[in-house]
């Protein structure tokens, strides 16, 4: 029974943990959400207690679920929400703040700041990322700013500076170890990713002491072990990543061109490069996809923050569906003749414009746009900017110009609408995984991997299983001019457009 792997996925709005047994099947499975804290507007923080607790909470539940104890557990894999910032005491291991969250958007001015001192350049050539408040760096300027007595101790070397999955590596450890694996550290601004080291410049810049950041290690590598207590037995940990580039992992995209698609309550699109760092000129991340045994693989990202949210937003604030799955259905019902568009743009725009204050539109309404035609705007809206990334994407690199296959997952693919939708935008085919959760199989393999209980990468690509795929079959056409409506609809929401 010894070779199950424990996959913790810890996620912006649950924790979910799942166990995968030696023939890497699922066997056991927990999820529990946890509050979202809004303080002021704009603002989104997590309590990294609860955190913690829910990590553990799903962890023993989904031992006991599939009815093992540590000792049948080969390793455990941790992939997290990326960027969200957690400083806690290194001898107390008390956090000394709420998390704040990727999300979270007060240090938009702060920004604008760096952005006036032409600091751009300097942060995007070596860390791959753009100046914006979505990236860890700022948001932990603001904390050694605004919390009494954070910068001394930082200074001192007394407080340690984590992103989730430090957090709960940390915790899991009781606090021996403070590291980080390589894709989360890219996620920070601070992280210098052709170096594969913390950059003194940038932390300067920033203001951020040195002497608080984790220890950077692979993605599959010894992140130490669980303190027995946890769950009855020691088990090491063997493998972090931050859950986009899990995910990419998990839908065995180990191959440059090869390209994912996340749809949960945002969406990214991460492209594996290879061991070529692409340098975007179309406003996509250059970011690390993972690291094994040294080799840094890149991948280009584009992030959309709006994406199953638009689905939530149908069912919360309209009320126009009951469940999230009955958005598909509604959206099928929509009259073709209604031309009705949504730009979700509800916490502003990410790639390709990273228009911050831009806010939601709707653009198209007749008398006779009603719940069908609201519900096919909000899917559709996915499918658009989908088709946006993947275009930025072939403008900044060939590699991405071949017969692409997007391989997706995220609660939001259940759609079959949807999914059919975005084929038919995309022009290209959409490829469904047997297993939707491939941020947990992702993280499972980095550990399972390295445990020596799973295949390696080639071998696990083999085992991948599609369940099924989208062809696409809208009149090219009919594609043009929705494409041409989208654009429209974007441009008038662009801030650029309202300040002109
Ligand atoms: N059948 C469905 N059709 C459309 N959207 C769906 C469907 N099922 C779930 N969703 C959307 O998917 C999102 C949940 O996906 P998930 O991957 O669990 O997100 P996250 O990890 O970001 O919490 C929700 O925003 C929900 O509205
Ligand atoms: O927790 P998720 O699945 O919404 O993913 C969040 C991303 O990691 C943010 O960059």
């Amino acid at each position: 029974m010894s070779g199950h792997i424990l996959a913790i996925d810890q996620g912006t709005t649950s924790s979910r943990a799942m166990v995968f047994d030696g023939a890497m099947k699922v066997s056991g499975v927990s999820q529990q959400e946890f509050k979202q804290h809004f303080p002021a507007s704009g603002w989104v923080e997590h309590d990294a207690d609860e955190i913690w607790d829910t990590v553990v909470a799903t962890s023993r539940k989904a031992l006991e679920a599939a009815g093992i104890t540590a000792a049948d557990v080969a390793a455990v894999g941790i992939a997290n929400q990326r960027e969200t910032v957690v400083v806690w005491d290194r001898e107390t291991g008390r956090p000394l703040h709420r998390a704040i969250v990727w999300q979270d958007r007060r240090t938009s001015e702060f920004c604008q700041g760096l952005l006036q001192r032409d600091l751009e350049p300097t942060f995007a050539k070596k860390t791959g990322l753009l100046i914006d408040p979505y990236f860890s760096g700022t948001k932990l300027s603001w904390l050694l700013e605004n919390v009494d007595g954070l910068r001394a101790k930082a200074e001192a070397g007394t407080v340690c500076f984590g992103t989730v999955d430090s957090w709960v590596i940390y915790n899991l450890t009781g606090g021996k170890v403070h590291a980080t694996d390589a894709t989360n550290a890219s996620r920070t601004l601070l992280y210098n990713i052709d170096d594969n080291a913390w950059d003194e410049e940038l932390c300067g810049i920033l203001d951020v002491p040195m002497a608080m950041l984790p220890e950077v290690k692979n993605s599959a590598d010894d992140f130490g072990e669980t303190v027995p207590e946890l769950f009855g037995g020691a088990i090491p940990i063997f493998g972090v990543a931050g859950d986009q580039q899990a995910a990419t992992i998990g839908n065995a995209c180990f191959q440059p061109g090869m390209l994912k698609s996340t749809y949960g309550t945002g969406c990214f699109a991460v492209l594996n490069t290879g061991s070529e760092r692409v340098a975007s000129k179309n406003r996509l991340l250059t970011t690390i996809g993972y690291r094994l045994d040294g080799q840094t693989t890149y991948a280009l990202e584009g992030s959309i923050f709006i994406a199953g949210a638009a689905v939530q937003w149908l069912r919360d604030s309209l009320g126009i569906i009951a469940e999230a799955a009955a958005s598909g259905p509604l959206a099928e019902q929509a009259s073709p003749k209604e031309a009705v568009y949504l730009v979700p743009a509800f916490t502003g725009l990410g790639a390709p414009h990273w228009d911050a204050d831009a806010r939601g539109a709707m653009f198209g309404l007749t008398r006779n746009s009603g719940p069908a035609e609201f519900s096919r705007a909000a899917l559709e809206s996915v499918a658009f900017q989908t088709l946006d990334l993947l275009e930025a994407m072939k403008r900044d690199w060939q590699g991405a110009s071949g017969d692409t296959v997007l391989r997706v997952d995220g609660g939001m693919v259940a759609s079959d609408w949807t999914m059919q939708r975005l084929a038919d935008i995309l022009a290209a085919p959409v490829d469904r995984p047997s297993i939707l959760e491939t941020t947990a199989v992702g993280a499972a393999w980095l550990a399972g991997f390295r445990a020596g209980v799973w295949p390696d990468a080639e071998g696990f690509a083999k085992a991948w299983v599609r369940d099924r795929r989208f062809e696409p079959q809208m009149d090219e056409d009919e594609r043009q001019v929705r494409i041409a409506g989208w654009r429209d609809a974007v441009s008038r929401t662009l801030t650029k457009h309202r300040h002109a």
